[in-house]
């Protein structure tokens, strides 16, 4: 065996320890999440364990992954920012040309992942997304940070496309700054507004002794509430 591949197995080796030693960081003991008394509809749930982990510390509880497919029904996947959620569905905000806006423009139907770790936590949303309209995306453009406008205003019609080199992205965001600073109204012609409408939550609450709890939400309009409640083998 040569050094190199001796060095390799140890590298391998030492990568596979690390991943053996690792551990979930819950903070303190995990909640008890009884599904008997889960609300009729998912909305409410979702906004409570959005909240608390919010109040946990949990770094970034408003990021989620986002997958969408594209009409050749390969999958991919992105983490984007929750803008709301409410009784028209789970909001983000993204540029239509983008690789998720052209997959979500092929095939609507898209699925949302939360993991809140510190709580133990997963939620699954999935259903079809639909655009708001101009005058919506550029007033949720409007709501959010100069940095966001400004980050906007640069990637419109660009984002996932090639970039010729980092030069370029930092004289089209010094441009961008400048923009947003004298136009905090300016809108991003690409940017828009996306809603997906769930048909399926799930809720997955941890548990100490790998007991988790599995409840799902199933739209079904001769259920109370609209949805059809079922428990998961984890
Ligand atoms: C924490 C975090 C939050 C992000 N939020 C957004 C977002 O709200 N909207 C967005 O378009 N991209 C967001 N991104 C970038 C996306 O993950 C992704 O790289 C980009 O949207 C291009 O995805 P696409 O090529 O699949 O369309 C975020 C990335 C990170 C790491």
């Amino acid at each position: 065996m040569s050094d190199d591949q001796g060095n390799d197995q140890n590298e391998a080796e030492a990568f596979r320890a690390v991943l053996r030693g690792l551990r979930v960081p819950h903070a303190g003991d995990l909640p008890v999440f009884d599904p008997d008394t889960a609300p009729d509809a998912p909305l409410p749930l979702f906004r409570r364990w959005l909240r608390e982990a919010a109040e946990t510390g949990e770094p970034g509880p408003h990021t989620m992954t986002l997958a969408t497919a594209a009409a050749d029904r390969r999958p991919s996947q992105r983490t984007v920012m929750l803008h709301d959620a409410d009784e028209h569905g789970w909001h983000f905000g993204t540029h239509r040309t983008s690789r998720k806006g052209r997959e979500l423009a092929e095939n609507p139907h898209a699925s949302l992942a939360f993991h809140w770790m510190r709580a133990g936590r997963q939620v699954r949303v999935s259903g079809r997304v639909g655009e708001a309209g101009p005058e919506e995306s550029a007033a949720d453009l409007r709501g959010r940070s100069p940095a966001a406008l400004a980050a906007a205003l640069a990637g419109s019609g660009r984002q996932s496309e090639v970039l010729g080199s980092y030069e370029e992205l930092l004289r089209a965001f010094e441009a961008a700054y400048e923009r947003a600073e004298r136009e905090p109204d300016a809108t991003a012609p690409t940017w828009t507004l996306y809603v997906l409408e769930a048909d399926e939550v799930e809720f997955y609450q941890e548990e100490a002794r790998r007991r988790h709890v599995r409840l799902r939400y199933r739209r079904d309009p001769s259920e109370r509430g609209g949805w059809r409640r079922e428990l998961l083998w984890p």
